[in-house]
């Protein structure tokens, strides 16, 4: 059994049909990256995981249960936290205080304020500094914290770089083996393919919200994943 099972997911935008009975599984302890183009759908699928969009057809089970029905704070009890695009962290608390409320409730596991300051050093010196006067790269890695401080068991990461200066994105991105060390499980979304490369295990491709390409990242190359991503040839 795997940690994620995602069987068949529709999911609909009005008359938009975004995911088209998609599936996808995450093992625990393992890094996959889904990728693809603008408006592939892998934002919806993150969010059909994490609860906030219901998927008009299929299912979504996590470590064996089913999930479709259960509501976003639930899954984040059950140990599904999302990381959502864009890096939507308190702007007038601090980066400590951001943390805490990451923590509350708190469920038992290996993340609390000294792990999340060991996984990024950068925000040890941060964390009496406002949100709102963050580099985005703080903001981002302040997020991702806040995520942690619930101790997931599958974190779900929306587009981490996007906008953020490539050495700031390597910033964020470093700290991965420290969170999958912990023995997170983490599915990463990323446009940029050279960076979601390097850090998976495994790739997933979605073009028009179906998968068009999955392998382990030490089977495929580049050129193969660039290809299924702009949907020039058949993978
Ligand atoms: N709130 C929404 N209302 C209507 N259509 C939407 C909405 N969100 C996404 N879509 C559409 O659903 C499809 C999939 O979008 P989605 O955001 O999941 O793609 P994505 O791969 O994450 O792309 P991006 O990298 O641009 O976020 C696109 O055609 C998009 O325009």
């Amino acid at each position: 059994m795997s940690l994620l099972e995602v069987d068949a997911i529709d999911a609909h935008y009005g008359e938009l049909r975004a995911l088209h009975g998609l599936d996808l599984r995450v093992e625990e302890g393992e890094t996959l990256a889904v990728v693809g183009a603008n408006g592939a759908g892998k934002s919806t699928l993150l969010k059909a995981v994490a609860g906030v969009l219901r998927p008009t057809a299929g299912q979504v089970r996590f470590d064996g249960r089913d999930v479709s029905a259960v509501p976003d704070h639930k899954r984040v009890r059950l140990g599904i936290s999302l990381v959502p695009e864009g890096r939507r962290i308190f702007r007038s608390l601090s980066v400590e205080e951001n943390l805490l409320v990451g923590g509350h409730p708190g469920r038992p596991g290996p993340w609390d304020l000294a792990a999340v300051y060991d996984a990024f050093p950068l925000l040890a010196d941060r964390r009496a500094r406002t949100g709102g006067y963050l580099s985005g790269g703080e903001q981002q890695a302040t997020a991702i914290g806040r995520a942690l401080m619930a101790n997931p068991r599958l974190l779900l990461l929306d587009e981490v770089s996007l906008g953020l200066a490539p050495v700031v994105v390597q910033d964020i991105y470093r700290a991965l083996p420290r969170i999958t060390a912990r023995g997170t499980t983490v599915l990463v979304v990323e446009q940029d393919l050279g960076q979601a490369l390097e850090v998976a295990d495994r790739v997933q491709c979605l073009l028009e919200g179906r998968t068009v390409l999955e392998a382990p990242v030490s089977q495929v190359d580049r050129e193969q994943v660039a290809a299924a991503y702009f949907g020039l040839e058949e993978v």
